[in-house]
């Protein structure tokens, strides 16, 4: 790492000006308002199909106002080029004004992302029954039902596959029984086949973000992706119904509620429907979802963020831990999602730390970090993650039998709370 690594970090916009070419998305390139340097969002509209050509594919009933975001491409390899200084610098820059950034997919990952809409179209299409199989009593992978998930104490209308880390019953960690270490229930290889290399594509993306954002925020190599080596990466295949054709079960026009995530980085792909709303960085706005849920925040107000769907991007925004690692200087974002006219198609990869990890704040100082505070206790991630899942997914198999089988008092161990240790 060159000298820019040695910035004190929390005064490195300041310290650093550097200009980053960045590219205009695909598909809104030739809408006039995008030539203008700092396009970031466009005001409330009361009645966006009329006022803003983006905001035509905003689901009916929602007031916002629609974001109009640069798309970065990312190289292929990151060093700590003068170039990959300036790329981490940008990224952390609109993490920090938009809250969610666009990145340019390559052609390998525009055929992942259509492999992989074909298979969760395949697998949605099936009859219930054979969804509903596909459930596991130890981890919190398989089919999740419209009206099943709940957020904020209200049942979403998503209807999801979650893929967590493939563990079989033989692993020790899923012999040792600790919360959510299973197998995953997939459908068919051939759907296993296909998410696996979507999720090991994702997974480098993450790798490369978090490199960038080491960069962008002049930490020391490793000060974030130190915590992501055998990484509790997870994704959901995610399928929303259009809003005329629901259960009954939730809130009318709600596909999910407002929430943050949990890790570090969430990075996703959406159809060309519409439907995920943000909001944008607010220092007013103080959140911390690792001690009090923060799903449901201002789920109704008006300060929402439409993202319209863009042709060939991923969209990233930032989970609690990087909130937390950074104290604040990036805040986890705020999103939820709306119910369309049309069914809607979209993926979300969850790039995380280990399920061991204890993570301590990041503390800027020229000459690097000491990132094991000892006297702050940190947040151990697998007790986060546990407690999402068991608050989303109460009446869950393997809810009943983490408690059953009283699994939740692992989390208290020195083996569930040191990175790489994989035996109980
Ligand atoms: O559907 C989307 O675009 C986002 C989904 C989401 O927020 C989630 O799965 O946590
Ligand atoms: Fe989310």
């Amino acid at each position: 790492m060159g000298l820019l690594s040695r910035t004190l970090w929390p005064l490195r916009q300041s310290a650093i000006k550097t200009k980053f070419h960045m590219s205009t998305a695909a598909g809104v390139a030739t809408s006039p308002a995008q030539a203008t340097s700092h396009p970031r969002t466009s005001p409330p509209s009361p009645s966006p199909n009329t006022l803003n050509p983006l905001s035509k594919t905003m689901p009916p009933g929602f007031k916002a106002s629609v974001a109009h975001l640069p798309t970065f491409p990312l190289p292929p390899t990151i060093t700590s080029s003068a170039s990959d200084h300036a790329l981490g610098n940008a990224l952390v820059d609109a993490w920090r004004r938009d809250g969610i950034i666009q990145i340019a997919m390559d052609s390998t990952q525009r055929q992942l992302w259509a492999d992989a809409k074909a298979a969760s179209r395949a697998f949605f299409g099936r009859p219930h029954a054979e969804k509903a199989a596909c459930v596991d009593s130890q981890s919190y992978a398989g089919y999740i039902a419209s009206g099943e998930e709940i957020t904020d104490g209200i049942v979403d209308y998503s209807e999801i596959f979650t893929i967590t880390k493939d563990l079989g019953v033989e692993d020790p960690r899923v012999r040792a029984g600790w919360p959510g270490h299973g197998p995953c229930p997939w459908p068919d290889a051939g759907m296993k086949g296909v998410m696996k290399r979507f999720e090991g594509r994702m997974g480098e993306e993450g790798e490369k973000l978090l490199t960038l954002a080491e960069l962008g925020l002049g930490v020391p190599e490793g000060a974030l992706t130190g915590y992501t080596r055998d990484g509790w990466h997870h994704t959901r295949v995610l399928r929303f119904p259009p809003r005329n054709a629901t259960n009954g079960k939730g809130k009318k026009g709600r596909g999910i509620g407002s929430h943050t995530d949990y890790g570090l980085l969430v990075i996703a792909a959406q159809d060309e429907v519409g439907g995920l709303f943000i909001r944008r960085p607010n220092q007013d706005e103080k959140f911390a979802n690792w001690e009090k849920s923060a799903a449901g925040l201002n789920e109704d107000d008006d300060s929402w963020v439409y993202v319209p769907p863009v042709d060939g991007v991923h969209t990233v925004i930032l989970g609690d831990m990087m909130q937390y690692l950074t104290r604040n200087y990036l805040t986890a974002t705020p999103h939820k999602v709306g119910l369309n006219k049309r069914e809607r198609f979209a993926i979300a990869y969850f790039h995380e730390p280990s399920f061991q990890a204890v993570l301590k704040p990041l503390e800027g100082g020229c000459g690097g970090m000491a990132q094991q505070s000892a006297d702050i206790e940190g947040v151990h991630y697998g007790t986060h993650i546990t407690n999402m899942f068991m608050r989303n997914y109460p009446d869950r198999i393997t809810t009943r039998r983490l408690v059953a089988e009283n699994r939740y008092s692992l989390l208290k161990r020195p083996e569930l709370r040191t990175m790489c240790a994989t035996t109980a």
